[in-house]
């Protein structure tokens, strides 16, 4: 018994030393592949990122990292000291598999080897003093969920889901799991909600009605908001602008940060809610001029 108590101590002495310097450590979690996950990432963390905050975001999805694609940052990271410095896009600070690999080479990873690299992200990357640390993870349940829960200490998880059933079966897998690992559960975001006709204004419920928000009702958890389906938020992805630096003035863009600050004031942040747009537009184009 005291053996597992100081190897539990132990554990957690070692997860608050890896990334000393980063306040809330957030995964972003999916129970299915393809639902808006490394979408929803990219645009929480240009959001944050826009309200003041400092903030990071490690793609951890180690089979299929399209954090650097969808910031626009395809230059990989330099090294200091035999330190890794993150590349900065938008004010957010990346790593990514995809930084380190050829972009041909197939990512076929091995439970250890997936420890061993994501401790690598955490102990020789300079993240520095972040206010947010946002995890993109893999879709699912699986060693990289696993080995991040034992790795660091996260403030919790969010999960992004589509709203139609096959998808929130799971949603409600991947959340028993990271309560099973004692993981807070932040809340759910539905994406893909429903699309409006861009000619006519018609609004059609592609993926079914509100299924985020009951399962966030089933499960006890925070409903964190809804995203719509629209070829702007796709395009920003495949062209390296998150609509929320894109389109700051778009109602996409306002979703994304409402849920940014709903993170915030749930985690105790201290940025200041609700930036007008002429701010933010003035922000974007002042320090992220030169992207
Ligand atoms: N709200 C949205 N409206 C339009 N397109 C979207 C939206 N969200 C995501 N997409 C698009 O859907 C595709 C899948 O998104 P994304 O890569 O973010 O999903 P994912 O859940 O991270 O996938 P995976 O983890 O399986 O790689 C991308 O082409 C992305 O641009």
């Amino acid at each position: 018994m005291a053996d597992e108590h100081t190897h539990q101590a132990q554990s957690t002495q070692a997860k608050d030393t890896l990334i000393s310097g980063v306040k809330h450590v957030i995964a972003v979690s999916s129970g299915k592949g393809g639902v808006g996950k490394s979408t929803v990432a990219s645009n929480l963390a240009c959001a944050l990122a826009l309200s003041g905050a400092k903030v990071g975001l490690l793609d951890a999805d180690l089979y299929g990292p399209n954090i650097p694609m969808m910031m626009g940052s395809t230059a990989g990271p330099e090294q200091k000291d035999g330190k890794i410095l993150p590349v900065e896009s938008y004010g957010v600070k990346l790593i990514s598999m995809a930084f380190l690999v050829p972009e041909e080479a197939p990512l076929v990873w091995r439970g250890p080897m997936v420890h061993q690299y994501l401790q690598a992200f955490f102990r020789d990357v300079l993240w520095g003093d972040l206010d947010y640390l946002l995890i993109d993870l893999p879709p699912g349940t699986g060693d990289v969920q696993l080995s991040l829960s034992q790795m660091v200490p996260l403030a919790g998880a969010v999960t992004v889901t589509t709203p139609q059933e096959v998808a929130l079966y799971d949603v409600r897998k991947g959340m028993a799991m990271f309560q099973k690992v004692n993981v807070p559960l932040l809340g759910i975001i539905e994406n893909m909600s429903f699309f409006v006709c861009g000619h006519c204004g018609e609004r059609t419920e592609i993926f079914s009605h509100g299924g985020g928000e009951r399962a966030a009702e089933k499960l006890g958890v925070p409903f964190l908001g809804r995203i719509p389906i629209d070829p702007a938020i796709r395009d920003g992805g495949d062209s390296g602008h998150p609509i929320v630096v894109a389109h700051p003035e778009s109602p996409q863009a306002a979703a994304f940060r409402d849920i940014a600050q709903k993170l915030m004031n749930r985690l105790g942040g201290s940025e200041k809610e609700g930036a007008s747009i002429d701010s933010l537009l003035k922000k974007i184009k002042e320090p992220f001029g030169k992207q």
